[in-house]
């Protein structure tokens, strides 16, 4: 296959360029810079990182549901699931933006309930979204919801709960069930399953997986956990201090990771399964994002820290597999020229 037709058939859902992200104030925030990735139809791609490093802030973005301080400054975000040319959603109107949201792109919170409306029924909140999204009648969209519940494993009969009266696991599943109404091509997950026990989290994680491969959607996951994500996602980006400084496939990730804060991230937590490790962890804090370290953000950190990285920043590099540090960058002086 020529290069452009192996280009075509691959067309990324999502292709994030360039993203900066501010939160504004007396020292503005730089929550998110420079940030970009894409992600291919049918692809679980996971960010990770600790608190704080901006993984919502780029879900929240992409969405365009990031109210003021939240600022975008640069990029651009481009959505191309149907046949026209791809769409910048930094670009549409906030009307616009409400199709797309439901019907091709959706979002799941880190808590179901700020997204089920706490005072009416399951069916009511099903129902709306069908009706107004999908143009089914009431009774079609009934039985809709119905299915859907049933693809989370909640029974029809749920279907007359109000939100409070569903355990924290059934309501986080039927968030997603609502999520999945309109068969987007691609959904946005932040730490969907924190609130709920580590059995339910492992349910619902395979009830993901396996809608995935049925639906065929795409999805962007955001968690702290690495080894929650090496269980789900095809590929993994990793962020410090609002930059992705690596990015490639899960298994890659997990057996060789290169950026030393990624090796530290790694040790940071248990396996699911496989054999026990020693859990290592990083030392310190991630930086104020107000007065970020000059040069490589985790240089103070880092325990393979040579001489530059206090005064280089290393960018992105690579193909398929992306590292942003100098130890694996050609040599300093090569990085400095690519940054100019
Ligand atoms: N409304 C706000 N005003 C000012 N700063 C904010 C605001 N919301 C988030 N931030 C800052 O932006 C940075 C990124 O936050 P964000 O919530 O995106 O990180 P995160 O990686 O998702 O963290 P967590 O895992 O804790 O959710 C943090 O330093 C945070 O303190």
């Amino acid at each position: 296959m020529t290069r452009d037709g192996a280009e075509a058939t691959v067309r990324p859902v999502l292709d994030v360029r360039g993203l900066s992200v501010v939160y504004d104030g007396e020292t503005p925030v730089r929550a998110v810079t420079d940030v970009s990735f894409t992600v291919r139809p049918g692809e679980i791609l996971g960010l990770a990182g600790e608190s704080g490093c901006g993984k919502s802030t780029i879900l929240s973005a992409i969405a365009q549901l990031n109210r003021p301080p939240a600022r975008t400054t640069a990029g651009s975000v481009l959505f191309g699931a149907g046949e026209g040319p791809p769409v910048d959603l930094l670009s549409l109107s906030q009307r616009e933006l409400s199709a797309i949201r439901w019907e091709e792109l959706a979002v799941v919170f880190q808590s179901a309930m700020d997204a089920l409306n706490p005072v009416t029924r399951l069916s009511t909140q099903f129902v709306d979204v069908l009706r107004l999204h999908r143009g089914l009648s009431r009774s079609a969209a009934k039985e809709r919801a119905a299915e859907l519940l049933g693809v989370v494993g909640i029974p029809a009969s749920r279907l007359r709960s109000y939100p409070h009266e569903l355990s924290g696991g059934m309501r986080q599943r039927a968030t997603i069930a609502l999520a999945l109404a309109c068969d987007p091509s691609i959904v946005l997950m932040d730490e969907p399953t924190t609130a709920v026990d580590v059995v339910m989290q492992r349910q619902i994680l395979e009830q993901v997986t396996r809608l995935r491969r049925e639906l065929g959607f795409a999805v962007v996951f955001v968690t702290h956990d690495m080894s929650l994500l090496l269980e789900i996602a095809d590929r993994i980006a990793i962020m410090y201090a609002g930059r992705i400084v690596e990015m490639g496939a899960a298994s890659e990730i997990y057996r060789d990771p290169k950026h030393p804060y990624t090796k530290g991230l790694r040790d940071s937590f248990p396996p699911l399964s496989g054999p026990r490790r020693e859990i290592i962890g990083i030392t310190g804090s991630p930086p104020d994002p107000r007065r970020l370290p000059s040069g490589c953000s985790f240089h103070p950190r880092c325990p393979e820290k040579v001489e530059a990285c206090e005064k280089t920043r290393p960018p992105l590099l690579g193909d398929e597999r992306n590292v942003a540090c100098l130890l694996h960058s050609p040599t300093s002086e090569e990085v400095v020229s690519v940054e100019r």
